[in-house]
């Protein structure tokens, strides 16, 4: 069983071997989500909705090999498949790198997992970290630049676009920009992230987060005595971006909008297009302009509108390949299936980090 949380959605699917036979994107709306004070409040709700629908469609857990979720915002760590241990468990609850709804994935798949007596994995979790040591320095010695980026699909689909372009990956420079609920443009140079604006904090704003912001700004409204921590939180993640001008966290009802003749809405959208290109251009500075292709990927990547007004202010640096939606969910199952035929070994997190 391969589960997905995501900010806007959790994806669940059923897999035999390297086939997924079934597969449900279940939505959340932010009105749903926003009942729960913190991401990990989520766990029980998100997990009964996933073995309700298991009963709707007439599998148990007992039928179950293994369980896979996406990994969260774990300790910095190599990418790989990593066993889901106690350890693991205890950082996604805290959340040692921040909140995210993949923190859910190691989470529910062990309790799934435990019930049966299988094993629980995560495969490339969002805290994978190849970062350059230059692209670690934030400009402010306390704070680093932190990798936390969609390196699950990114991973999946880079391989997938060499694969067609009948390439290595580790031959190509390539700069991947994943458009989902968050937002990562990463450039990556034979394969490997070297740096990311990290889609939690930082670079464009997208479907529910800010980005980066105006930072003395920022410090202000921080210290207006308007806001607790919590609440800052969220209106930077969870609360920002599309959610925050336009009360919708759906590409979709935002090009609704657009078509019944919102000024509004097709400035805010037009500006995450801009935003998202801008990011585009500079990533390619990272690999020095020697880029094969810029590769739109995730959810609003099946948009036309957006795709198009990105492809015109991106296209000078390389051709754009667009591949939507995600690979997440095969690459989850594959992730599994190398450590059962025995090509790869489980790593284990305690024992991968610092
Ligand atoms: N056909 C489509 N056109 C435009 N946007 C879309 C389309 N399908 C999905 N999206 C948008 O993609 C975003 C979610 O992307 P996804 O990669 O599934 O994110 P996540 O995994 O973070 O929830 C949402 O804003 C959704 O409205
Ligand atoms: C923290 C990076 C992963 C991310 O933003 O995922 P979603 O788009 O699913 O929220």
């Amino acid at each position: 069983m391969v589960i997905n949380p995501g900010s806007t959605s959790t994806k669940v699917a059923i897999c035999k071997g390297e086939e997924n036979v079934l597969q449900k994107n279940l939505s959340h709306s932010p009105e749903e989500l926003e009942k729960f004070p913190k991401i990990a409040d989520q766990y029980e709700y998100r997990r009964d909705i996933i073995l309700q629908w298991m009963k709707e469609e007439g599998y148990t857990t007992a039928q179950l090999k293994a369980v896979v979720g996406r990994g969260g915002l774990l300790k910095p760590m190599p990418s790989g498949t990593y066993m889901v241990t106690d350890a693991m468990i205890e950082d996604l609850k805290i959340g040692v790198q921040g909140e995210h709804a993949s923190n859910l994935g190691g989470m529910i798949a062990k309790s799934i997992a435990d019930q049966e007596g299988i094993h629980a994995y995560i495969v490339d979790p969002v805290a994978v970290d190849e970062f350059d040591d230059v692209a670690r320095i934030s400009g402010m010695p306390e704070i680093k630049r932190r990798s936390l980026l969609h390196a699950l699909n990114i991973k999946a689909v880079a391989h997938r676009v060499a694969k067609e372009m009948n390439k290595d990956v580790n031959e190509l420079n390539l700069v991947m920009a994943h458009l989902g609920g968050g937002i990562s443009i990463v450039p990556l140079r034979k394969g490997k992230m070297v740096d990311a604006n990290n889609a939690n904090e930082m670079g464009p704003f997208s479907p529910e987060r800010t980005g980066g912001l105006p930072v003395g700004d920022l410090a202000k409204m921080c210290f207006s005595g308007k806001y607790t921590l919590a609440e800052i939180k969220k209106k930077i993640s969870g609360k920002g971006g599309l959610v925050a001008y336009l009360g919708t966290n759906d590409a979709r009802e935002v090009e609704k909008m657009i078509a019944s003749g919102d000024a509004k809405a097709k400035l805010i959208y037009d500006a995450m297009g801009y935003q998202i290109a801008k990011e585009i251009g500079a990533m390619a500075t990272v690999l020095e302009g020697k880029v094969d292709a810029v590769v739109l990927t995730g959810g609003i990547a099946y948009s036309q509108m957006l795709t198009s007004y990105i492809k015109e202010r991106v296209e000078f640096i390389a051709p754009v390949i667009i591949k939507p939606g995600e690979d997440e969910m095969i690459a989850l199952n594959e992730g599994v299936n190398r450590v059962f035929s025995g090509q790869e070994k489980a790593k284990i997190y305690e024992e991968e980090v610092k």
